[in-house]
């Protein structure tokens, strides 16, 4: 701290001086402002550049560790106005030091020592490994992410599909149970996503858990496929989803829907019912970052429907949409107001930024009231135009969740959250309500928080339940043979872990998922459930921390480790980590232990990896401290995890009060490059 005060007293060297520059990004890595990697692009600059100016070398580290906090890229005045929010690092940490440096740069300085850099090029020219948009400064592989994802939306926009003669008509048949409200029927909403996505090769459907999302789309394929076939060109369709979770979570309940379906069983059988992950879809090549789908070889679609889309990211998102043919339409399903991916980019929260107020253009909006038969006349929604919100047009946010209705405490609570009101959803929590619970920690309260998630309580289940599934459901050793008899128990156990999870806002620390998962750990052996809490043991939940395409393993797959007989001598026991396929058919990937070289045990997942996954039971615990991670979003994507009971678990009740008060912000240019790219699509007619 000392030698990095004396650097910025000494009328700022590191301003004028680019060596000096380089000592004080050195400086800032040793205090943990920075990390290796943000200091290393800086000196890769003055290899490829030794006259380049200290103000280049602060944009690229600054630009690299943007990325590194999910923003596509360094927005200068953003940064300047606000270090601290700008650079996404802890508000309350009033000396960083950062700021005292960029409190004496003027936007205009920095901006014309990166103009004349030859390493921050314009964004057409050349291959610098910075790109200065306007006040953004981007590394050139994610400008060149954004440009591809906006050129290639805006291309999609003005391409109106045809529609059937019937296809209003079938509409009506399809949607003939209007959500209710006190009696008092209210805007199907679903219906006129499914006429909006029908007429667009490019169609965003956004809503809350439990609002439609899955059965819009599955009647809009009926209705798609119902014509396609009538005309003898049937569509061929894929359904994707970011992870190996929530693709069999879609699976499994787009499977029921089209069964249930009032469709001809020719129209039925050519709808998908298994749901791909992204990188299975576009054929992953092990150790690299490209795909074996891309524009030089498209993927074989004409309908393509991507769920979960919040955990895209802003370069999947371009690899996705580079391998697409022209010709396909994409629709993608989400939530916006849940957790942005891990990766750079909140694409979906940029593109719905319009939803709520619907911004429909008159002829639009007429349009979509006549082939639909309902009346939108949401008081939320403002008139638009086609010019002002292109994207606007192809949007639409579903607005009555059919699962958390009326009365529902986690329904009422998510909106309240998703509202920014904590004072209203401090009160859900305090009113009984069947499904919510706080349990509030005062000191260390062990007992009361090893009861919770061992137990749970009263119908809301704890880590218990599947131990004495594991333990009470076990075949005898007479079937040891048998290995039917096996697969359905561990099935049943990796449904019974299903029951209830523990969401953690952090990962390290008291209140992290690594010390709660070693408490819970040492519960569960102490209770008499577990035989060990070391190493490999019977019960074992784990997640795979890194994709393994020779197990078939995806980041994100939750597996137990069981005592299972030994596929070549059945009357030995071995332990075996057992993962369901996600394949939509209870299929089961049976792996050696030894094998899984990137797992860790997870009672306590992180909110962030519970983001695709739902639980009948979910406990959000807080830490007793604010910290960055802590926002609106997460809050909002913890509670909306829970099926159908939530516990909060606090031990400094205003922290989940000022969580709800902070949003995440994720800086890009998506919006300003979509409306560029929108316009030159019009001009080239
Ligand atoms: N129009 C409808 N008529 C009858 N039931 C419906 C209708 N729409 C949704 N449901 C029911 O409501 C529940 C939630 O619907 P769905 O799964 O389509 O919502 P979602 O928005 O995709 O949910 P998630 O948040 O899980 O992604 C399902 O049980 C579904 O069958």
């Amino acid at each position: 701290m000392s030698q990095q005060l004396s650097l910025l007293s000494a009328h700022d060297p590191a301003l004028h001086d680019r060596q000096a520059m380089l000592a004080l990004l050195g400086s800032w890595q040793g205090e943990g402002w920075l990390r290796v990697l943000d200091v290393a692009l800086a000196r890769f600059c003055v290899e490829l550049d030794p006259h380049s100016p200290p103000l280049l070398l602060l944009g690229a580290a600054l630009s690299s560790l943007q990325l590194g906090h999910g923003h596509v890229c360094l927005d200068l005045a953003a940064c300047l106005a606000e270090p601290g929010l700008g650079l996404s690092v802890n508000p309350s940490a009033s000396t960083l030091p950062p700021a005292r440096l960029l409190q004496q740069i003027s936007l205009d300085d920095w901006l014309s020592s990166l103009q004349q850099s030859p390493l921050a090029g314009t964004a057409e020219a050349g291959n610098s490994p910075l790109v200065l948009d306007g006040q953004r400064l981007y590394l050139r592989r994610y400008w060149n992410y954004e440009q591809t994802v906006a050129e290639q939306i805006a291309a999609r926009l003005p391409r109106q599909q045809a529609l059937p003669a019937t296809f209003s008509m079938r509409l009506q048949e399809l949607f003939s149970s209007p959500p209710e409200q006190h009696g008092k029927r209210l805007c199907d909403w679903q219906k006129v996503a499914c006429a909006l996505a029908a007429r667009s090769a490019f169609s965003l459907i956004t809503g809350g858990p439990g609002t439609g999302k899955t059965t819009s789309v599955v009647r809009l394929l009926a209705l798609l496929q119902e014509a396609a076939l009538q005309a003898g060109q049937p569509l061929r369709i894929q359904l994707a989803a970011p992870t190996g979770k929530a693709a069999a979570r879609l699976s499994e309940s787009i499977g029921a829907q089209v069964a249930a379906l009032p469709v001809s069983e020719a129209v039925r059988e050519l709808i998908p019912r298994v749901v791909t992950t992204l990188h299975r879809l576009l054929g992953s090549l092990p150790d690299t970052r490209h795909f074996r789908h891309h524009a030089g070889n498209p993927l074989a679609l004409d309908v393509l429907v991507v769920d979960e889309a919040s955990m895209i990211d802003l370069e999947m998102m371009a690899c996705l949409l580079d391998a697409l043919p022209a010709t396909a339409r994409l629709i993608l399903l989400g939530d916006k107001d849940q957790l942005a991916s891990v990766e750079a980019g909140a694409l979906l929260g940029d593109l719905c930024r319009d939803a709520e107020h619907g911004y429909y253009a008159a002829d639009l909006q007429h349009w979509l009231e006549q082939v639909s038969g309902e009346r939108l006349d949401d008081p939320q929604l403002r008139p638009g135009s086609a010019q002002a919100q292109p994207l606007a047009q192809h949007t639409l946010m579903l607005r009555h969740s059919r699962r958390f209705a009326g009365h529902s405490g986690i329904g009422q609570l998510a909106r309240a959250v998703n509202q920014g009101n904590a004072a209203d959803a401090r009160q859900i929590l305090a009113s009984p309500a069947a499904d919510l619970q706080v349990l509030r920690l005062h000191g260390s309260q062990q007992q009361a928080l090893a009861q919770l998630l061992l137990d749970g309580h009263g119908a809301a289940l704890g880590y218990a339940h599947y131990l004495q599934v594991m333990q009470q459901q076990r075949p005898s050793v007479e079937t040891a043979d048998q290995p039917s008899a096996w697969l359905h128990w561990a099935r049943q156990v990796l449904a019974a872990f299903e029951q209830f999870q523990l969401l953690c806002a952090l990962r390290q620390g008291p209140w992290g998922v690594e010390g709660l998962n070693t408490q819970i750990a040492a519960a569960l052996l102490q209770r008499g459930l577990l035989d060990s809490d070391q190493g490999w043991y019977e019960g074992r939940p784990v997640m795979v921390t890194r994709n393994d395409y020779n197990l078939g393993l995806m980041n994100g797959d939750i597996g137990i480790a069981l005592c299972m007989p030994d596929s070549t001598t059945p009357s030995r026991q071995v332990l075996r980590v057992v993962f369901p396929r996600n394949d939509g058919q209870q299929g089961l990937r049976i792996v050696l232990p030894s094998r899984l070289s990137a797992v860790e045990t997870v009672y306590a997942m992180t909110v962030h990896k519970s983001q695709g996954s739902e639980f009948a039971h979910c406990a959000l615990l807080l830490p007793d401290t604010l910290n960055p991670v802590l926002t609106r979003e997460l809050i909002y994507t913890g509670i909306t995890r829970a099926r159908e009971h939530f516990t909060l678990i606090e031990s400094h009740p205003a922290v989940f009060e000022q969580a709800i008060q902070r949003r995440v912000q994720r800086h890009s240019g998506l919006l300003d490059a979509l409306r560029q790219a929108t316009a030159a699509t019009i001009a080239a007619g």
